[in-house]
C-alpha cells in the first residue's frame, strides 16, 4: 500500500502548496484528486509517482511498476511514436519485439490518427496524449497515475481510457486520476480526494453499487441501411463514456438517464444492437476508516 504521512510541499521559500497530507492507495483503488488550478493536483501526482520529493512529511510503500501521463507530454522528438514506445518498453524490461508489438495494440486500441511512424512532434495534442497513455501502460502498472487524461482525448478514446481504467484496476492495480469534471470522477473513481488552501481531504466515496447503476448502450446503423442522425452522445445528460467499435456506437449511460439516451437514440434513427446492465465488473472498495480519519 502506498501511503502518504503528513506531507508537505514548498518550492524554495515559497508558499505551502500542500500542508500535512495523509492519503493511502491499495491495489485495486481508483481515486481521483480535484480541485481548481494551480491547486497543487499536480504537484500530489508528482509526489506520488516519485518525481518530486516532499519538502516535508513522507511516502513509503511506492510498487515497482508505475504508470504515469504527466499533464502535459512534450514530444519534441524526431523519433516516431512506435519507435519511442519500443524503446521505453525495452527501459522496462521488454524485448524488443515484445515492446513493438505491446505499442502497436495499445495505439491501435487508442485509434492513433497521424501514423505510428510519424515524428512524435508532428503529432497533435490529443495524439501525443494517446502516446503518453500507452507509455503508461506498456507494463501492467501497479500504480497508474493519470494527470487529467481525458484532456484532449477524442470521444473514442474516452470510452478506452475508461477501459484501461477497469482494467488496471481489475487486475490489481491502483489507478490515481486528476479531472476537473465531477461526472467523471464520481463515475470512475471509489474515492475522491478534494485539494483546497493546501490541505487534502477525502470527499466522497463511492457506495458500493453506484457503479452497478449503469447501463451500456450499443447503437448501429438499422438493417434498413437509414442513415442515423449523427449524434454528440458525450453532451447527453448521464453520457459518461461514448466510444466506437467495430462501426458500433457504445455508450455507458447512467440508469437514471438512460431511457431519455435511448429515446434521443432512437428519434435520430439508430437501431438498438445491446443493452446491457449493470455494468462496470470489480467493485471499488472503499474503506470507511480512512473516511473517517
Ligand atoms: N517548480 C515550481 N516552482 C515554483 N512553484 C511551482 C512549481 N511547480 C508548481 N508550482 C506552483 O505550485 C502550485 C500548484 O501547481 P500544480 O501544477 O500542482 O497545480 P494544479 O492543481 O495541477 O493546476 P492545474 O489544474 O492548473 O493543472 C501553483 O501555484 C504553481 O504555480
Amino acid at each position: 500500500m502506498l501511503r502518504c504521512e503528513a506531507v508537505g510541499k514548498r518550492h524554495g521559500r515559497g508558499r505551502w502548496i500542500l500542508r500535512d497530507v495523509d492519503m493511502e492507495i491499495a491495489a485495486g483503488d481508483v481515486l481521483a484528486v480535484v480541485g481548481g488550478n494551480g491547486s497543487g493536483k499536480s504537484t500530489l501526482l508528482r509526489i506520488l509517482v516519485g518525481l518530486s520529493r516532499p519538502t516535508s512529511g513522507s511516502v513509503s510503500g511506492r510498487p515497482s511498476h508505475i504508470g504515469y501521463v504527466p499533464d502535459r507530454f512534450t514530444a519534441h522528438d524526431r523519433i516516431s511514436a512506435i519507435s519511442y514506445l519500443t524503446h521505453m518498453g525495452r527501459i522496462r524490461g521488454l524485448s524488443a519485439s515484445a515492446a513493438r508489438a505491446r505499442g502497436n495494440h495499445l495505439l491501435e486500441r487508442l485509434s492513433l490518427v497521424g501514423g505510428r511512424d510519424a515524428p512524435l512532434r508532428t503529432l497533435s495534442k490529443g495524439n501525443a496524449q494517446k502516446v503518453a497513455l500507452a507509455q503508461a501502460l506498456l507494463v501492467r502498472p501497479d500504480l497508474l497515475v493519470l494527470d487529467e487524461p481525458w484532456s484532449g482525448l477524442d470521444t473514442s478514446a474516452h470510452g478506452v481510457l475508461s477501459e484501461f481504467i477497469d482494467e488496471t484496476a481489475a487486475q490489481g492495480g491502483a489507478v490515481v486520476f486528476t479531472d476537473h469534471r465531477e461526472a467523471i470522477t464520481e463515475t470512475h473513481a471509489g474515492g475522491v480526494y478534494v485539494i483546497s488552501g493546501g490541505r487534502v481531504t477525502l470527499h466522497h466515496s463511492r457506495h458500493a453499487g453506484d457503479r452497478a447503476s449503469m447501463v451500456e448502450l450499443v447503437l448501429t446503423v438499422p438493417p434498413t441501411g437509414v442513415v442515423p442522425v449523427e449524434t454528440n452522445w458525450s453532451a447527453l445528460p448521464g453520457v459518461v463514456d461514448s466510444a466506437l467499435r467495430g462501426g458500433e456506437v457504445v455508450l455507458r449511460v447512467t440508469r437514471e438517464h438512460s431511457d431519455a439516451v435511448l429515446l434521443t437514440a432512437l428519434r435520430h434513427r439508430w437501431s438498438v444492437a445491446g443493452l446491457t446492465g449493470p455494468v462496470g465488473g470489480h467493485d471499488h472498495r472503499f474503506d470507511a476508516r480512512r473516511a473517517a480519519r
